[in-house]
């Protein structure tokens, strides 16, 4: 069997998938035409001139303008049975959700409104398609602290619903040590952290999640490279990297797929799995990064099975689950 054939059909996980990042420019219409509200594309090709970034910013602009339209249960519900759906087309088995409350919650949308719309989805896709997935809250780091604490406070009454807490949004100037206490606060409660770090920001940036946030797993992680030490730090403690190949090219953090370092961080021992991370922006769903990833960088099937296996390996399954799926890859 040929890499290629292998990852169409094997069973999958993904661990970083902004739910907002998976919201399809039809359904965008969609939505906005029932809530009548204006958006500023009238077509596709509208939409695929405006998604043209040149840095995370200029995407994260786009990504939050688009959000506006969601004001509903309905409309978390109907966001998130889409992404599900493609789960079921490409065998992803089990998926680590993200979401992001503050951008919501900042127009006047009630927490309960967007959690309420993604758990009933959640359950459904448990129900027909055998999916299985968690939650991450994710704080939005361009805002304060304090923002950041009143969103731990609004998901109190749902603390059964979500597994971890991450940080995401703009991330040159807004480091992990901004967030130390409310990393603090959010494991009292119980939740297992994770941070997006050295995407764009420095390695200096991984320490501190590592060190002040105390994560678990990193989101993206390239940066890492810029630092030896620090690489050898990631292998021997075993964390786990969320890499997104096609949101790298896209936000011009690599140049070009067949630079992108994957392979070179599976080589050095990383603990890499391939996400998607935004795949309405950024031209790809969980399979396609894999697809883009093995021609271009040539990985073999056994470096391929390695990625998949790590999706499970690394994710926030209990022991028992992860056994159960790793049977099946
Ligand atoms: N790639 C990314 N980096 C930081 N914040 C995000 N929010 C959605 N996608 C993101
Ligand atoms: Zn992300």
């Amino acid at each position: 069997m040929t890499a290629l054939e292998y990852i169409k059909q094997v069973p999958k996980a993904e661990l970083h998938l902004h739910i907002e990042g998976s919201f399809e420019p039809e359904l965008m219409f969609e939505i906005a035409q029932r809530n009548k509200i204006e958006i500023p594309y009238a077509t596709i090709e509208d939409v695929n001139k405006a998604y043209q970034f040149s840095n995370l910013q200029d995407f994260l602009d786009i990504y939050y303008a688009g959000a506006n339209v969601l004001i509903h249960e309905q409309d978390f519900y109907d966001l998130t049975m889409a992404y599900f759906k493609q789960c079921a087309k490409e065998n992803v088995l089990h998926a680590e959700i993200m979401f992001d409350p503050q951008t919501h919650t900042k127009r006047g949308v009630e927490f309960s409104t967007v959690i309420n719309g993604i758990q009933r989805a959640r359950e459904e896709a448990e129900k027909e398609f055998g999916i299985s997935s968690l939650l991450i809250m994710s704080y939005l780091r361009h805002l304060s602290e304090e923002d950041a604490f009143e969103t731990l406070q609004q998901s109190l009454p749902y603390k059964h619903l979500i597994k971890a807490v991450g940080l995401d949004s703009s991330e040159k100037g807004n480091p992990p040590s901004k967030f130390q206490r409310v990393f603090e606060a959010s494991i009292k409660e119980g939740y297992v952290p994770v941070a997006h770090a050295g995407e764009e920001g420095p390695a200096e940036y991984i320490y501190e999640a590592l060190d002040l946030l105390k994560i678990a797993r990193i989101d993206h992680g390239n940066n890492c490279l810029t630092d030896p030490k620090l690489v050898e730090r990631l292998v021997q403690e075993k964390i786990g990297l969320t890499v997104c190949p096609l949101s790298n090219t896209a936000l011009r953090n690599v140049d070009h797929i067949d630079n992108h370092p994957l392979k070179k961080m599976l080589d050095l021992g990383l603990k890499v799995t391939v996400n998607s991370d935004d795949p309405a922006y950024f031209g790809g769903y969980l399979t396609q990064n894999y697809i883009s990833c093995i021609e271009a960088l040539d990985l073999s099937l056994q470096e391929v099975k390695q990625l998949v296996r790590h999706s499970f390996e690394y994710s926030f399954l209990s022991e028992q689950d992860k056994e159960k799926f790793l049977k099946m890859v």
